[in-house]
């Protein structure tokens, strides 16, 4: 199973239209990639306060529409990431992941769960989600999370009992907290024992710089691919089969004792 991970480049100077004609564009590329994963929030950036709600659409909105389209044209399942998404007019915002089928169809939006920004940014701008959500792909099962919450290791348990295998993370990191990104998204990795695809942004924008550095990891914990720190696209072939051999082998998840 391949897989695609777009670390795209936010620059405040590229119009949001401009930067979905490309995504949409480098989503095409991927014809022959199984799963194509953007980061969170890149049609206006993680932290461009300002454009959560001056930039929010439905999810039958722009972004949603280009992502679809893509994701036909390219015949790929593609996870677009997550949009700013105001179902109704006025109401409240919530940080959306979307996952398209190879016919283009969304198949199941998942809305971040933990806001982050303590008393700022996302967590008073933004309403915080409440579902665990997976989604079955013909050779996987995909645990959707966003971002910060890569630091709630519960969630992903969640997901994982759930019956997820692999563990989809589009975010927005910064470069300040690097380090915390790559040892989580490992983490999740060894802890679950499924694959983990982590996929952020590059570039700077709202002053921030963005951490780059997606990542592939494998159910045994060995990073598969990792990106530098400018925009790529990072691929790696994976054995779903892996997932049940290593949870077969090293038995740790059923030797849980709290939380069942
Ligand atoms: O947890 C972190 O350090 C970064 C989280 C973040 O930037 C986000 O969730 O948008």
């Amino acid at each position: 199973m391949r897989v695609s991970l777009i670390q795209l480049a936010v620059d405040p100077a590229e119009p949001v239209a401009a930067r979905r004609a490309r995504a949409a564009r480098l989503v095409r590329e991927q014809r022959g990639s199984d799963l194509v994963v953007l980061p969170e929030l890149w049609h206006i950036g993680a932290f461009a306060y300002e454009s959560f709600t001056r930039d929010a659409e439905t999810v039958e909105g722009p972004t949603a529409r280009a992502m679809a389209e893509a994701a036909r044209d390219a015949g790929v399942w593609l996870h677009a990431g997550s949009i700013a998404e105001r179902p109704e007019p006025g109401g409240p915002v919530f940080n959306t992941s979307l996952v398209l089928s190879p016919a283009g169809e969304l198949v199941r939006t998942y809305r971040k769960i933990h806001r982050f920004g303590f008393d700022r940014g996302e967590a008073v701008l933004m309403s915080a989600g409440t579902e665990i959500v997976t989604v079955d792909l013909p050779a996987t099962t995909l645990g959707l999370a966003t971002c910060y919450d890569l630091r709630f290791p519960e969630l992903f348990r969640a997901l994982v009992d759930e019956g997820a295998t692999t563990l989809v993370v589009p975010a927005g990191w910064p470069e300040r907290r690097r380090e915390h990104w790559s040892l989580l998204a490992r983490a999740r990795a060894v802890e679950n024992q499924s694959y983990v695809l982590a996929c952020g942004t590059a570039g700077t924008h709202a002053g921030v710089r963005q951490a780059g550095h997606s990542v592939v990891v494998d159910p045994w914990g060995t990073v598969l691919a990792e990106a530098g720190p400018d925009e790529e696209v990072l691929t790696a072939e994976l054995d779903p089969a892996e997932v049940a051999k290593v949870r077969e082998e090293f038995p740790a998840l059923k030797d849980r004792v709290l939380g069942r």
